[in-house]
């Protein structure tokens, strides 16, 4: 049994990886300011309260819990706010980021697990994207979570400090036992804002972007199932704790699907239209992304086995209609 920070612990994904941590027989320490998420998802392990910037707070919870490793996803995660408001992304993404790694560093160089995303390639000049492709973010976000990785970069060479990068493509569906799910008080996300549409939960779809260079005009994405990504967590664990040393891995479906792709499946699981309208582009967005997970397969045997799209949105709509609010 490993004890693990999971910083971001009460949000979408940390929620999952805690479950996926404990049911796995390890000890999740959720680590959050509760800014995004949500204490009654924090429900495997301890909870501590607070930001990730206080440098206090987070030597205060590594000696009550001597963690065995970190997993840090809090972060400020939304693409288009990060445009126009970029000051909270830079705080949560760049300061609190350095005083987590900061933290593991003086605290024997503890193992750390980073989410990062697909957002570091921003237009990437050949789909799909390796590891390799050249990373030029075309949002604050991604900027923000590019400085994260390069900062573990130089600290694993000066100091020794091991990390696994795991770069997700569009972290999407619910968990499948139905406990939790996305339950943002407002979400920018394209899969819970189609469904709430279908049902009439939520407001007319807004379709960010119809004159993209792909296929059908609108932005292509890669969705994975949020289960799969905490499986992946779960891998990098045993990757750190064995000893083998930092990487940087995609983790997508390896499948690529556009916005009117996504809403076609959403109608066919909802069996309701989406009424849409379309927009602008929205700032901050890139036209095409999926990944190509080789290196994942190849170095911790994952795969994402739970990510069809249906599967995905099935799993997103049940959520939903049990947690409407
Ligand atoms: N959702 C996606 O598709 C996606 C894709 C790629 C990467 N990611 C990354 O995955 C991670 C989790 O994303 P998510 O979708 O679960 O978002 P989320 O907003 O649900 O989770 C982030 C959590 O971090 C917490 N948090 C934010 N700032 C904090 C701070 N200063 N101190 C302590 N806690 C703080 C929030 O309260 C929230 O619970 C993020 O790092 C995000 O950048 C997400
Ligand atoms: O109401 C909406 C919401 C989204 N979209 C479009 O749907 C696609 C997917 O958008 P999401 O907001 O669901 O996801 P993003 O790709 O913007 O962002 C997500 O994936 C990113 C990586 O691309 C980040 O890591 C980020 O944390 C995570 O929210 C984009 O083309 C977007 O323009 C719409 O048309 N209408």
């Amino acid at each position: 049994m490993s004890i693990v920070l999971v910083t971001g612990g009460a949000g979408y994904i940390g929620s999952h990886v805690c479950k996926a941590l404990a049911s796995s027989g390890h000890r999740p320490v959720a680590c959050d300011d509760l800014s995004r998420g949500r204490e009654d998802h924090v429900r495997w392990g301890p909870f501590e309260q607070g930001d990730i910037a206080d440098a206090d707070w987070l030597a205060s919870v590594f000696a009550r819990h001597r963690p065995d490793a970190i997993m840090h996803l809090a972060a400020y995660a939304e693409v288009g706010s990060s445009v126009t408001d970029p000051s909270p992304c830079y705080a949560a993404n760049v300061s609190g980021t350095l005083a987590v790694i900061e933290a593991a560093r003086h605290n024997g160089n503890c193992p750390i697990v980073f989410s990062s995303t697909c957002a570091v390639y921003g237009d990437a000049p050949a789909l799909p994207v390796t590891e390799a492709s050249p990373t030029a973010p075309v949002s604050p976000y991604g900027t923000t979570k590019l400085i994260g990785e390069q900062v573990l970069r130089h600290y694993d060479t000066a100091y020794g400090l091991p990390s696994v990068v795991l770069r997700y493509f569009n972290a999407a569906g619910a968990d499948p036992d139905g406990e939790i799910g996305e339950r943002h008080a407002t979400t920018s996300l394209a899969i819970p804002k189609a469904i709430r549409a279908a049902l009439g939960l939520g407001p007319v779809f807004k379709l960010f972007g119809t004159d993209y260079a792909t296929a059908d005009g609108t932005a292509m994405r890669d969705y994975v199932h949020v289960a799969d990504i905490a499986d992946a967590h779960l891998r990098a664990l045993g990757h750190l704790l064995a000893g083998r040393g930092s990487l940087t891995l995609n983790l997508g479906s390896g499948r690529s699907t556009t916005v009117l792709e996504l809403l076609e499946v959403v109608e066919a699981v909802t069996g309701r239209p989406v009424p849409v309208e379309p927009h602008p582009r929205r700032s901050g967005d890139a036209a095409a992304l999926y990944a190509n997970i080789d290196r994942a397969a190849d170095v911790l045997g994952w795969t994402p086995g739970k990510s069809d799209l249906r599967s995905i949105v099935a799993s997103a709509a049940a959520w939903i209609e049990k947690s409407p609010g």
